[in-house]
């Protein structure tokens, strides 16, 4: 290997370039201090490099608290196999608005903006710069770094510490629509054991309906609800061979361990055509599940060791 390559196992690829939000979410996983991280340029390239094997995992954004799913991540985890997530983070996210130095926001008619930082804050843009145009960037901090490199934009949505990164002026603050925003990142790796429970974990699953029956839906859920298990995500996103075909993107609360969660993964296998098991994985927000007694391991082993003892 020359000199200056990193092994695989040793590099985590995250969306570029150095000062992206997806950075500060691979700043939180231990494991990944002091090892070689990979900038891209999107999403497809991070779990690529996951599957090709040039980095033992892909920090990647899945969900925001303004702009809902990231629908590139959603159908990348729904079309990509052998991926599992293995952690969740989250990140406080708020823009400022860039521009090259000497721009007053007067001169301001094209912003640059990665289109879910687009989404976050459009309601800033569209009352103080009426009329703008939007060209979409790659990643919040590659908005900002093309202001140097070409003029198809005066102006770039970017992270706050952009200016530590970027010779650039900064128009306006707290641009962002909701000061709260949050943006959920997962960390993707290739198939690997589930990892033990924590009493705080979430199952993350993509499944699809048998039919256009009326109905399916309700019992697709129904597996969930009968056996107590709570749904903190459904998204709907098109399969894509046909208009009116969905596939459901479901994150359960609970682990695969879980007995309860086993029982619904069991009953929706039997009633789906297509199930994608993304992982179980410890909860960002450490929220401990509360699950009823009726619903707990012991109820589910006591029923069935009933059911043998009427079997034997
Ligand atoms: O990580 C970054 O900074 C990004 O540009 C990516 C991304 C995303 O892909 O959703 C991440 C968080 C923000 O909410 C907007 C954009």
């Amino acid at each position: 290997m020359p000199a200056d390559a990193h092994a695989p196992d040793e590099t985590y690829s995250y969306l570029g370039p150095a000062g992206t939000f997806t950075e500060a979410a691979l700043a939180q996983v231990t494991a990944a201090q002091g090892k070689n991280w990979r900038p891209v340029n999107n999403v497809g390239e991070a779990l690529n490099d996951v599957v090709a094997g040039r980095s033992i995992a892909a920090m990647i954004a899945i969900e925001n608290s303004i702009e809902g799913g990231v629908s590139a991540t959603q159908d990348a985890l729904a079309t990509i196999p052998d991926l599992r997530i293995v952690g969740e983070y989250l990140v406080p996210v708020n823009f400022v608005l860039v521009a090259r130095p000497g721009t007053t926001l007067a001169d301001v008619s094209i912003v640059n903006a990665h289109p879910v930082a687009y989404g976050q804050t459009h309601l800033w843009l569209d009352k103080n710069l009426p009329g703008h145009g939007h060209i979409p960037a790659s990643s919040n901090v590659a908005a900002a770094a093309n202001l140097l490199l070409h003029d198809h934009a005066n102006a770039a949505v970017a992270p706050p510490g952009i200016t530590k990164h970027y010779d650039l002026d900064v128009l306006a603050t707290e641009i962002g629509d909701n000061p709260n925003a949050v943006t959920r990142f997962v960390l993707v790796s290739r198939t690997v054991a589930v990892p033990d429970r924590t009493g705080s974990d979430k199952t993350s699953i993509i499944a699809e309906l048998p039919d256009d029956k009326a109905g399916r839906l309700l019992e697709m859920l129904e597996q969930f609800a009968t056996r107590g298990v709570n749904m903190s995500l459904i998204e709907s996103r098109p399969i894509g061979d046909a208009l009116g075909r969905y596939r459901f993107i479901i994150d359960l609360d609970g682990h695969i361990h879980d007995e309860r969660v086993a029982d619904a993964l069991l009953g929706l296998k039997r009633f789906s055509p297509n199930v994608i098991f993304l992982g179980s994985y410890p909860r960002a927000d450490k929220l401990a599940i509360e699950v009823s007694t009726r619903y707990g391991d012991d109820s589910f082993l006591e029923a069935r060791e009933w059911l043998n003892g009427l079997m034997n």
